[in-house]
């Protein structure tokens, strides 16, 4: 079941279109890596989908719910968000900000469901202190607990590691992990920062200049990032026209040292036919393989040289869907622990 389903969805400001005809889609259980560049668009999607901003134009779907210019009369009630700063009330302890929002949206049993909260974000016992005295991780920390009070079944967590320390980020990216395992929560956030997202998504949606570049799933990913095979001829020329004959769909670089690169649709620059655009055999996985590439230049009489094999990098693959790496808030992806 789809828990978002989002068509042609439009946010403009005067002259601006933060967001431009978009679409998405996100499953149940699905935890949802939303990426982009500053201003691409995804806080004013985000702020859409709950109901914190009016669309211009478009469709939302949450829960098998349509808005209508009323908004939503029951989906609101299943979603969670944490979106900007938490809005915290600074002289009350953080125990009294839950009860706050427990009491308001007539949580039974609130008093249970605080403690069990703050439990389950670590802040057990910080309960009783006031939230002025937080630091911006335990506030972040705090602010998840917030969106969880009254159980939804579908969290929007806006940017939720910015300018936290990496402690932090680890204890609040092992409580949404736990909560998506064992409670089934689903999830949409939002980052740039692509190692966090890496780390936990399941699916991904790349969003550019506020319309949707592309969805996949994990799986997906990785496939579009496997590798490529470099080799190198006697005959680049001819070896380049026997590859091109023989190895339908796949994509072909020359590079300066006469070596040439070859990727399935999926491998390199031509990730554009990646998931569903025209692929030939030798993309169907996603990479060429050495030895077909070997075989096919034997067979026609080719000497080979040098033949190996190119992991792409997560993080290229992102940066070329989200439109070029003139970000300087895009760190590298360390690999997966
Ligand atoms: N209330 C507003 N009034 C006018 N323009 C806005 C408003 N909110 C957002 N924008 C513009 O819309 C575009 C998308 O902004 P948005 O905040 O959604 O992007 P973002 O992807 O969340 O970026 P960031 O990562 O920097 O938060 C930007 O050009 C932004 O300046």
């Amino acid at each position: 079941m789809n828990v978002i389903q989002i068509n042609g969805l439009t946010k403009a400001y005067g002259g601006t279109r933060a967001v431009d005809g978009l679409n998405m889609r996100v499953g149940q259980g699905d935890i949802y890596g939303f990426v982009g560049k500053n201003g691409a668009g995804k806080s004013t999607t985000m702020k859409m989908i709950a109901g914190l901003v009016t669309p211009t134009s478009g469709s939302i779907k949450l829960f098998d719910e349509q808005r209508t210019d009323g908004g939503f009369s029951s989906a609101f009630s299943r979603i969670g968000t944490l979106i900007e700063q938490p809005g915290l009330l600074p002289n009350f302890s953080a125990f009294e900000n839950l009860m706050m929002k427990a009491l308001s949206i007539g949580v039974v049993r609130p008093r249970e469901q605080c403690t069990e909260l703050l439990t389950l974000v670590g802040l057990e016992d910080a309960g009783a202190r006031k939230t002025k005295k937080f630091s911006l991780g335990m506030k972040q920390r705090l602010g998840l607990a917030l969106a969880l009070v009254g159980s939804p079944d579908l969290l929007l967590l806006d940017e939720p590691f910015n300018g936290i320390d990496p402690e932090e980020t680890r204890a609040l990216r092992s409580v949404l992990m736990r909560l998506n395992h064992e409670r089934g929560v689903t999830m949409v956030i939002s980052s740039h920062v692509l190692d966090q997202l890496n780390r936990m998504a399941t699916r991904f949606g790349v969003i550019r200049e506020g319309s949707m570049v592309r969805e996949f799933t994990e799986e997906e990913l990785h496939t579009a990032c496997g590798s490529s095979v470099r080799v190198k001829t006697t005959d680049p020329a001819r070896s380049l026209a026997i590859l091109e004959e023989h190895l339908a769909g796949a994509t072909f670089r020359v590079e300066p040292d006469q070596g040439i690169v070859v990727a399935g649709a999926g491998g390199t620059r031509h990730a554009a036919a990646a998931f569903g655009g025209a692929a030939g055999d030798a993309s169907a996985s996603g990479a060429p393989r050495a030895e077909e590439i070997s075989r096919v230049l034997s067979a026609a009489n080719q000497t080979i040289v040098e033949l190996s094999v190119l992991e792409r990098d997560i993080e290229e693959y992102f940066v070329e869907l989200m439109g070029g790496a003139d970000n300087a808030t895009l760190p590298t992806i360390e690999p997966r622990r």
